[in-house]
């Protein structure tokens, strides 16, 4: 294979992925054939309503949780045919993982420094040193004077920046962070997104960010929608130039087409047109109409195709 024709495998691959949790005898179906791509190096943003199955997701994603059927692939590994042992490795080298609590990454007792250097001693290295890696993660991060700190020592932001300094230890090709902005006020927030951003640019690294905080969904190149355990839509931001030479971003929404031909209508539209149970189609030129049922137009089209 040349340069030119050799085709970047993406690095996060989801298809017709489906997880269906069953506690005393009910079936709850988390992900309902979902498909995600994301490309090497993207920094994209998971939003949705509460309970729409973006923890299952990144659960899945992180190597916690294995999903009943589908494909999962991520740095080119099968994450539902992958064992046991290999998951561990995975989890360790593979991905890193920064929670909404900057607790649940750190351990209370250690300074900033021992806390990025914890993984880096189960890697097979010394802790009793201060590791260079460390050392650069902390100026990466902007906070270099907070390295012989203890935790309380911190604000939530720099906590929230050291944990992501821990998720960042091993150099994970991917970094998934569940509302990692979630708990912070609006200068923090913007800190910590900075600091993933730096890190992105950085490292190379694929980021995958759960999200409600506007400042995070508006900020990246790609915003994807779950709804009901699928991806229903993606809002794609690109920056151009005005006549004055002034920079500019462009939001385009798109809505998600699967490989079974499934969309999801969004629902303000439907609501507004009060479509439901099924609706007329009309393959265009160049676009395909979508009309209520009973509609005018429908109608119109019904006695078209009589005739
Ligand atoms: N371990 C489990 N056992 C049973 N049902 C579960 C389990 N985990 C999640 N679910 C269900 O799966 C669905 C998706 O949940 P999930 O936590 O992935 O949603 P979410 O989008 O992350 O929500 P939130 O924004 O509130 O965190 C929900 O109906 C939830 O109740």
């Amino acid at each position: 294979m040349t340069a030119d024709t050799m085709v970047t495998e993406p690095e996060i691959v989801c298809d017709n992925l489906v997880r269906i949790f069953k506690s005393e005898g009910i079936e709850v179906v988390a992900l309902q054939g979902l498909d995600l791509v994301v490309p090497k190096g993207e920094l994209m943003a998971l939003v949705g309503a509460s309970g729409s199955g973006k923890s299952t997701l990144l659960n899945v994603l992180s190597g916690l949780d294995i999903p009943s059927a589908g494909l999962a692939k991520v740095a080119g590994k099968d994450l539902l045919s992958m064992s046991g042992r290999d998951r561990v490795v995975y989890r360790r080298e593979t991905v890193g993982f920064l929670f909404q609590q900057a607790s649940a990454n750190l351990f209370p007792y250690l300074t900033a420094v021992e806390n990025i250097q914890v993984p880096m001693a189960l890697d097979g290295r010394k802790r009793s040193e201060r590791h260079p890696r460390a050392m650069e993660l902390l100026d990466m991060l902007g906070i270099p004077e907070c390295a012989d700190r203890g935790l309380t020592q911190l604000s939530g932001g720099q906590q929230q920046r050291v944990a992501l300094g821990v998720a960042l230890a091993n150099s994970p090709r991917v970094l998934l962070a569940d509302e990692p902005t979630g708990e912070l006020d609006t200068q923090s927030s913007d800190e910590v997104f900075a600091a993933i951003q730096r890190a992105n640019a950085a490292y190379g690294t694929t980021v995958v960010v759960v999200t409600h905080d506007p400042l995070v969904s508006e900020h990246v190149q790609r915003t994807v929608g779950i709804r009901d355990g699928r991806t229903s839509s993606e809002v794609v931001r690109r920056g151009e130039i005005d006549e004055h030479g002034n920079e500019f971003v462009v939001a385009e929404e798109y809505a998600v087409l699967d490989r079974a031909g499934r969309l999801q209508l969004p629902r303000e539209f439907t609501t507004a047109l009060d479509m439901k149970d099924r609706v007329r189609l009309d393959l265009e030129a160049d676009h395909i109409g979508v009309w209520p049922d009973g509609s005018r137009r429908a109608r119109e089209q019904e006695v078209a195709g009589d005739e």
